[in-house]
């Protein structure tokens, strides 16, 4: 049993599926949520971006240590954790996602801005090549999403990387449906900075998952 919630999501029972796939849960987040996770995300900022003498490091060892003891014992199953389904957080609210705020969602398609932070370098300034497409994959997951079309899963995904893409520059990504086929859904998307600057463009194959399929 499912049924539309205020924001037009869906929220179900357990166990029901679509093909193997669970549906998209929505699990609302609490108001310290989205804090929680920004924190987590400087973290990860920084995590990469310092050099800590030893004493000082062991004790922050221990610290993150003892968050993560704290946090263990709120593990629950997918779909059950706020992480990934509000939309109305960065990267709705799943920390392996780019931060980044969905603008527009609809069958025209998906229009998503952001920066890449420190925790996404590559080299020299640059975002690394491997983020771009975590943020293409997602956004075509949800302009497959947005488009009404069944659950599907990437079959393809090809990037080109047009420019160099910055860090803590404001960036826009618009992806859409190209055209169905079948089980086929084809997509596109573009990246560009707020001038219109191509950084990267892309298309994939989104493939509707048979009954039974996980
Ligand atoms: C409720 C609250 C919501 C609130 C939040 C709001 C929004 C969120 C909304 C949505 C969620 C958003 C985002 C979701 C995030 C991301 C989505 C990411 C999705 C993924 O990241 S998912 C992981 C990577 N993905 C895989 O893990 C796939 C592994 N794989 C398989 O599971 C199988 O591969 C399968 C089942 C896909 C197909 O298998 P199969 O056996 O059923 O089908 P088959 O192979 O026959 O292919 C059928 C037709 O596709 C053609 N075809 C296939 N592959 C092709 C290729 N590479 N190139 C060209 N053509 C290809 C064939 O040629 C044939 O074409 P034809 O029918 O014309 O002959």
């Amino acid at each position: 049993m499912s049924e539309q919630t205020a924001d037009g999501t869906e929220s179900v029972t357990d166990g029901e599926k679509r093909g193997g796939f669970p549906r998209f849960r929505h699990t609302p987040a609490g108001p310290d949520f989205g804090r929680f996770v920004e924190a987590m995300r400087r973290l990860q900022d920084l995590a990469v971006s310092t050099n800590v003498p030893d004493d000082v490091l062991a004790d922050i060892a221990t610290q993150a240590e003892e968050l993560a003891d704290r946090l263990t014992p709120y593990e629950v199953p997918e779909g059950k954790s706020p992480a990934g389904s509000n939309i109305q957080l960065p990267g709705r609210g799943s920390l392996l996602m780019l931060p980044w705020m969905v603008e527009k969602f609809d069958t025209e398609g998906v229009r998503s801005t952001g920066v890449f932070r420190r925790y996404h370098l590559g080299g020299n300034g640059a975002a690394h090549g491997g983020v771009l497409p975590l943020l293409f994959d997602d956004v075509f997951g949800m302009t497959v999403h947005a488009g009404g079309r069944p659950i599907s899963r990437t079959g393809y995904l090809h990037i080109n990387y047009r420019a160099i893409t910055p860090l803590n520059t404001q960036l826009v990504i618009e992806g859409k449906v190209d055209r169905v086929e079948g089980r086929k859904t084809f997509v596109s998307a573009r990246l560009t900075d707020l001038d219109g600057k191509l950084l990267a463009d892309g298309e994939a194959l989104m493939i509707e998952l048979l009954p039974g399929q996980p």
